[in-house]
């Protein structure tokens, strides 16, 4: 028997090539094989000697006893492992491994030989850095070198010794006229089956493509995909519809089915990802267009405007539904007073912008009116409203209702998980009311968010990038919190990039006549408020600004059984803590309220005694003259005999 020694250059490929001439010519001839990689510590003696690859040859020679019959292997990828490669995605960019620049570039050299070029081969060797992040990496054994960061490796092996190469082995052993066939045959068998695979891959596409096909022209869109020279390449049977065409359109050009030259003229044009409106057979259609670099593509999606109205007027119903949408606008703001028209006027600037706005004013003064004008003038006046309240919300709700939770994430969390508030709110706006009363924990989980733009739900670990503008209101002096250390002072400043202060009532007196009217006029009434209630009205502090006022007129509108309003209509709280009645009939009419409330009769003796008693300076004349100004006024009956002071509203 004849024998062969195989030299290659490191254990890994010799055992592969070992492998592969047992395979061909292990019956018929002794192969002993060395790697360099593991040091050859004798003379190599046989009667052929095969050398895995020219690049070790020269180290070799130095292990070689005489003069022995060389053959330096051509070695070929193997094919088996093809098939793998076929499965990247087109246009993906993935690593070549290898342990040295020159067989890096030169296995990437072979891949594309074996016209497997439908993906960028980035070669990776020792010393490379990774500045991209990328899928798959392809490597002939060096798994060990491939970077910890990408997730696909496909090890194709060693190459293997070509069949050419093997021919001559055969000749040298004197074994090609016996083997030869056998050899080949059993060598393209392999190859058939590839062949094969490579057919039943390319059937699966084609079902696949069909499928796609079916699903494109089910859409309510038309679809196109041209070349860059206008040649289509697809359409859908809507497109042809809108375009009333029939017939054979792939692999003709868009200047032959437009008629419409400024619409062909944007459709070749060089500008990619844009949209614009366009007319096709009467009718308005939104034409976006976008560049598949990598296909040497257009895709252009055409829409009837129709659709997309009837598109947004569902999405709106959903909002409605769900009670995420903007209830008022600045029309809807009353007031004509210098101090609200700048505000409002401020305001409606900060609306074109979509920064981040911090609404300061007291309790009911109209921030969440502002808000919501605000999101109503803004760009994202389409999309979501959404309102969350921090002072009536408890810190644990506060956190799975911003930012929602996934399924098992505590006891009680519903199947399937929960969207937060922030997502509901994606592309639209979230308003922060009451933030002040946010606890400290809230508050960095808010700063994230302001500053990262992205989310991750309670017991998830998915980040989710969210597009939605904040705009948080308090009724709070959020400076003082800062000092107080109850507030984080880098959320202030991230919340008050644009910043409104809201005036109190009592700061723009002018207003409330025009606010009272309004109200009145809401309810589909047309009563007039007599001048001295509304002189009452007007000089009144307002603790409660215009919510109060709102409620009040609610209540005059209730008790009125005139034409006009007059002073009786006015709820009695309010005028103890007014401001118009004197202070020393406002003191008599508490204590007459006192001792009805107890069940007393309220004689002058008894409103004496406790007057002595708080140490107010009365006499019995100056309660009796005090008590009929207050009859007069209406609030109360002096009854005869024993039955005292009542007050009647
Ligand atoms: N200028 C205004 N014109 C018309 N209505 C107003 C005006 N200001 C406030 N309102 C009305 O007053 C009520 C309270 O307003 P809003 O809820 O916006 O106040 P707020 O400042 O957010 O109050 P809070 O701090 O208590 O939440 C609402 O019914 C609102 O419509």
């Amino acid at each position: 028997m004849k024998k062969v020694a195989l030299i290659a250059g490191t254990e890994h490929t010799r055992k592969t090539l070992h492998g592969q001439l047992m395979g061909y010519i292990g019956d018929f001839a002794q192969i002993e094989s060395y790697a360099i990689d593991e040091g050859i510590n004798k003379k190599i003696k046989a009667d052929l000697i095969v050398i895995s690859t020219n690049l070790i040859y020269e180290d070799a020679k130095n292990y070689i006893d005489g003069e022995c019959k060389i053959i330096i292997a051509k070695r070929i990828l193997n094919y088996t492992v093809i098939e793998r490669l076929l499965f990247i995605p087109k246009g993906e960019k993935v690593l070549l491994v290898n342990d040295c620049p020159e067989t890096t570039f030169e296995c990437i050299d072979w891949l594309k030989k074996l016209g497997l070029n439908h993906v960028e081969y980035i070669p990776f060797f020792p010393g490379c850095m990774l500045s991209e992040r990328v899928n798959y990496a392809i490597t002939p054994g060096e798994v060990e070198i491939v970077p910890k960061e990408v997730k696909n490796i496909i090890d194709i092996g060693p190459r293997l010794i070509d069949i050419v190469t093997i021919a001559e082995i055969l000749k040298e052993l004197n074994l090609y006229d016996n083997k030869w066939e056998k050899i080949t045959l059993m060598y393209f068998d392999k190859i058939i089956n590839l062949a094969k695979n490579i057919a039943q891959i390319s059937m699966e596409r084609t079902k696949a493509f069909e499928h796609i096909k079916m699903v494109l022209d089910g859409m309510k869109e038309g679809i196109l995909a041209f070349d860059g020279k206008g040649k289509i390449l697809f359409i859908n049977e809507n497109l042809k519809f809108l375009l009333g065409k029939s017939g054979k359109i792939l692999g003709g050009n868009v200047k032959e089915i437009f008629s419409n030259y400024k619409l062909v003229d944007y459709l070749i044009g060089k500008e990619s990802d844009s949209s614009d409106i366009f007319e096709i057979k009467g009718e308005k259609v939104i034409v976006t267009k976008f560049w598949l670099e990598n296909e040497n593509t257009f895709i252009a999606t055409f829409k009837s405007t129709k659709d997309i109205e009837e598109l947004e007027k569902q999405r709106k119903r959903e909002l409605y539904k769900k009670g995420y949408y903007a209830k008022y606008t600045f029309d809807d703001i009353i007031g004509e007073s210098e101090a609200l028209k700048f505000t409002k006027e401020v305001a409606r600037k900060i609306s074109k912008t979509d920064l981040t706005v911090l609404i300061e004013g007291e309790s009911g003064t109209g921030k969440e009116l502002f808000a919501s004008a605000i999101h109503n003038e803004s760009e994202r006046r389409n999309n979501p409203f959404v309102a969350i309240n921090f002072s009536s919300l408890p810190e644990s709700l506060a956190e799975s209702e911003l930012f929602g939770y996934e399924e098992g994430a505590f006891t009680g969390a519903l199947k399937g998980g929960k969207k937060g508030l922030f997502e509901q709110a994606n592309g639209g706006t979230i308003f922060l009311d009451e933030i002040g009363d946010a606890s400290l924990k809230l508050q960095t989980k808010l700063l994230r968010v302001l500053q990262e733009k992205e989310i991750m739900r309670i017991g998830g670990d998915k980040i989710i990038p969210i597009d939605v503008r904040i705009i948080a209101a308090t009724n709070k002096n959020l400076r003082e919190l800062v000092e107080r250390g109850e507030f984080r002072e880098d959320l202030y400043y991230r919340l008050k990039v644009m910043y409104i202060k809201l005036p109190p009532l009592r700061q723009r007196r002018e207003d409330i006549k025009e606010l009272l009217n309004h109200f009145i006029a809401n309810k589909g009434l047309t009563l007039k408020i007599k001048d001295d209630v509304l002189n009452w009205l007007t000089s009144y502090n307002w603790p409660g600004n215009v919510r109060e006022l709102k409620n009040i007129v609610e209540y005059m509108v209730a008790v009125c059984d005139g034409k006009e309003i007059c002073e009786k209509d006015l709820p009695l709280d309010m005028i103890f803590t007014g401001n118009n009645l004197r202070k020393d009939l406002k003191i008599i009419l508490n204590i007459i309220e006192e001792l009805n409330n107890k069940g007393e009769n309220a004689s002058r003796r008894k409103i004496k005694k406790i007057c002595d008693d708080r140490g107010i300076n009365f006499t019995e004349q100056m309660i009796r003259s005090r008590l009929k100004e207050l009859e007069e006024m209406g609030y109360l009956k002096i009854r005869k005999g024993r039955g005292g002071t009542l007050l009647i509203r």
